[in-house]
């Protein structure tokens, strides 16, 4: 590549180092910024990729020339029959992107608001069970919340109410960031020899039906085997939607504006008049469905942990921001516009990046970005937590320290990327920051959150698909007077 980098070791490249690293790989990623400067190469495998925390070169690659840089490196084991807006590239992207865009406009968005708004209340009615002086790990709570808010708006499906059907999705979503030992070896021969996807994908695929079918047809075969929780979900997803068009459903959630989007759909309603082009087929939309679920969970989810993470632990900034809510508590119009509220959320996803991974892109055509020519085909990846913490870029309080007010002066475009940037940033961000807000309110205008014991000592964080808490987030609450 011609750039300077980490020296990487025969057939593995340097996936040893990243993927070994104490920390996580995004944090290797950033190791590396400091010796190698903010653009340098490394391997996995023989796969080279230029990984760059200059935002003036994210800006035109994520923005200015993303016709040249539309695609994202394939996820590993990636199944290629997957039609969804992660896989896709080019105008199969563009098309699916335009179809889905309308789906989280803030029209539809404030009709979902009184579900959300609902499952927040069932996680308060959890957490009014908890004892004031007793500790507890919340995560479990709002990952069952999440879940409930995605079911109810993905499908109209109540957790509550229908915890036949949504405890099993419930546990499988769970399951497909719990890597099984199988998985793992097959992810990481997709890493390092990609050139055999088709080997690695189809054993899995296989593998997967194989016991999803032994699972359910044979006596006695599921206390002894568990199915694969992709399999598994992709196919309770192509049930509802069977469901949903023979039975149809009055209310407007996702899954209905999907399917209006869909062909069958066009020729059942002669009177939309939605262009050929702009059109999701059978596939697009069950994958696109699978992966709204899965996509929107666990984000949400984390970043909520990470939220009460930093409440409990920073008192002064927790009443600050209790004294804002306060003042238009009940008023959803001026909650969404709340400024302090916008900088905490950003200040926390700033600190806890959530999902650096996807942050990457492919080159399409080959072309000059600042002194770097790139080819056809070369893989781009974000060292997020240089940009997050450089002194430059969200100076001059220190980038260490939490200070949400840090958000009043406009910075780099390219500085904050969380969700992503460009035309192919974060589909759900509107949704997610809807749901995280409107939860934060709730529990603040109900309990002081307060640290444990754990609290400090238990907080660890891996990476898989998104950097999460390992070991909980360990709280304690106290009910406020009302
Ligand atoms: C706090 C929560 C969330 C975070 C931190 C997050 C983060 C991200 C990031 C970093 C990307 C890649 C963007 C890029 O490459 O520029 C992404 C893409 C995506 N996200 Fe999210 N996300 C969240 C919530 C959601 C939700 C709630 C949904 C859906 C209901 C969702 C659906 C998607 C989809 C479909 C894509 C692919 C977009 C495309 O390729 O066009 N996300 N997300």
């Amino acid at each position: 590549m011609g750039l300077s980098g980490p020296v990487p070791r025969m057939f593995l490249g340097n996936a040893v180092e990243l993927f070994n690293h104490h920390q996580h790989p995004s944090a290797c990623l950033a190791d590396w910024t400091h010796r190698f400067g903010k653009t340098y190469g490394y391997f996995i495998g023989h796969t080279p990729i230029i990984c760059i925390s200059d935002p003036d070169m994210l800006q035109e690659i994520f923005v200015t020339k993303f016709s040249h840089f539309h695609s994202r490196r394939p996820l590993p084991l990636q199944q290629h029959d997957l039609r969804h807006l992660l896989a896709s590239t080019g105008d199969e992207w563009k098309r699916q992107r335009s179809v889905m865009q309308p789906t989280f406009s803030p029209n539809k968005l404030k009709e979902m608001r009184a579900i959300i708004d609902q499952c927040v209340t069932n996680l308060i009615e959890k957490l009014d069970e908890q004892k004031a002086e007793v500790e507890f790990d919340i995560t479990s709570l709002l990952q069952r919340m999440s879940m409930d808010i995605l079911l109810n708006c993905a499908f109209g499906i109540n957790l509550s109410k229908h915890e036949k059907l949504s405890v099993p999705f419930f546990q499988r979503c769970l399951q497909v960031f719990e890597f099984s030992f199988f998985q793992t070896i097959l992810t990481m021969c997709s890493l390092i020899v990609p050139e055999l996807d088709f080997i690695w994908v189809t054993v899995f695929k296989y593998t997967s039906i194989v016991r999803l079918w032994l699972h359910d047809h044979v006596p006695y075969m599921n206390r002894f085997i568990d199915t694969d929780p992709n399999t598994w979900l992709l196919y309770h997803v192509e049930q509802i939607i069977k469901q949903r068009r023979l039975y149809g459903n009055e209310r407007i959630d996702l899954l209905q504006s999907m399917i209006e989007a869909t062909d069958a759909s066009q020729h059942a309603s002669s009177q939309t008049s939605t262009s050929p082009k702009a059109r999701l087929n059978q596939d697009e939309l069950l994958h696109n469905i699978y992966l709204f679920l899965l996509g929107g969970y666990e984000t949400a989810a984390t970043t909520l942990a990470y939220l009460i993470f930093i409440l409990a632990t920073h008192q002064n900034e927790q009443a600050h921001l209790l004294d804002e809510i306060e003042r238009v508590y009940g008023d959803y119009d001026q909650i969404i516009k709340l400024e302090y509220l916008d900088w905490f959320i950003q200040e926390t996803l700033r600190f806890f990046p959530i999902a650096p991974f996807i942050v990457n892109r492919q080159c399409n055509k080959e072309c000059q970005i600042g002194p770097l020519k790139i080819e056809r085909g070369t893989n781009i990846t974000v060292d997020m937590y240089s940009l997050h913490y450089d002194d430059q870029l969200f100076g001059p309080v220190s980038p260490l320290k939490f200070y949400p007010e840090r958000f009043r002066n406009k910075r780099h475009a390219l500085a904050w990327l969380p969700f992503g940037a460009g035309p192919r940033n974060c589909i759900g961000m509107r949704f997610a920051m809807l749901e995280i807000k409107l939860a934060l309110v709730q529990i603040l205008h109900r309990y002081k959150i307060l640290p444990g014991e754990n609290t400090l000592s238990k907080f660890d964080v891996q990476e898989r698909f998104v950097i999460a808490p390992t070991n909980g987030i360990w709280i304690r609450i106290e009910r406020r007077e009302t």
